[in-house]
């Protein structure tokens, strides 16, 4: 189906009756001989050529391994392609870091797949454990994202941190880097700082939503990740606000599900032709979280 102009093919990475922040999930997590049985198909086709793969939620090393050996396959048909992955592991709260996924995938995001992508969009504690260093101040932040491009990427975006906001604690800071060697051999560098207007709710899904909007955007503006995140920033603020206005009863009849990817202004139709290629789950469905808008 075609999303924002994307016409998206979609793996299961698992298959889970819900998302892990409940007490009980169950399901199915997907291996990487399913992965490569599926990619297959694809190449006996000859349909194997994307202008993007985009990447989430995983729970399985080999999966993992098998995701970067096709990237690596598909970058051959496609130089062009770009690879987004969310290196979704982990979050903190009160401070406190913790994983969500089973702890032997880190050296493999660390050592494998982060080293094959183009654009990754950790939260704090995932930049934080990928890059091995604490970022407390902007100054280390800014270092902690250095570490990052070392590794592979050349954008690096931080989707949201503790740290300190100039406009006070109702905000979350969001952290931008795009760092690009050109042709001519000049180094480009730019780096961006969001302060995000905090609604006082927690929300599952918004870590892979800010993903899948960033790609959109960084395919419209390529050269310009300020304008890619203030447009993906808007999206998911309108998304969370009438996600939170809805769970409180103040927008009757509203619908939380694939729709909703059409706010946040901008025209998002008629970009035809590109193939997007999105490994990860569906995050769950119903109840109060932007979750359900999440369909890659
Ligand atoms: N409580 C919130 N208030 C406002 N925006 C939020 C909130 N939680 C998430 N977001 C939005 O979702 C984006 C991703 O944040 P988050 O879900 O915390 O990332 P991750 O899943 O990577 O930990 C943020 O940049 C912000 O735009
Ligand atoms: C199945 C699944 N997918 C994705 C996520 C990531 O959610 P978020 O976008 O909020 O980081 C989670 C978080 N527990 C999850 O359980």
């Amino acid at each position: 189906y075609c999303v924002l102009g994307f016409e998206v093919d979609t793996v299961n990475s698992v298959q889970f009756s819900n998302h892990t922040g409940y007490d009980h999930w169950t399901g199915q997590v997907m291996t990487a001989n399913e992965l490569h049985t599926l990619y297959d198909g694809l190449k006996l086709n000859g349909v194997n050529r994307y202008d993007y793969v985009l990447t989430g939620y995983t729970r399985d090393a080999s999966f993992l391994e098998m995701v970067v050996d096709i990237i690596r396959e598909l970058k051959c048909q496609n130089p062009n392609l770009v690879y987004v992955c969310d290196p979704v592991m982990g979050d903190q709260r009160n401070g406190d870091g913790y994983m969500y996924v089973p702890e032997h995938l880190l050296p493999v995001y660390k050592e494998k797949v982060v080293p094959v992508a183009d654009i990754i969009t950790p939260n704090q504690y995932e930049a934080e454990i990928l890059a091995g260093k604490k970022m407390n101040t902007e100054k280390e932040a800014l270092e902690v994202m250095d570490l990052l491009h070392a590794m592979g990427p050349e954008t690096v975006v931080i989707t949201s941190s503790d740290l300190p906001s100039s406009l006070g604690k109702d905000y979350l800071i969001a952290l931008g880097s795009l760092r690009k060697i050109k042709a001519d051999g000049t180094l480009v560098k730019e780096r961006i700082r969001m302060e995000i207007p905090k609604v006082d709710a927690v929300f599952v899904g918004t870590g892979d939503l800010f993903t899948a909007m960033l790609l959109a955007w960084t395919h419209t503006h390529p050269n310009n990740l300020k304008m890619a995140c203030e447009k993906t920033a808007s999206a998911l603020q309108h998304i969370v606000r009438r996600t939170i206005n809805h769970a409180r009863g103040k927008e009757p009849g509203m619908w939380v599900g694939g729709g909703m990817l059409g706010w946040g202004g901008g025209t998002w139709d008629g970009w035809g032709g590109l193939h997007c290629w999105v490994v990860g789950c569906r995050v769950g469905w119903g109840g109060c979280s932007a979750e359900g808008s999440v369909r890659h």
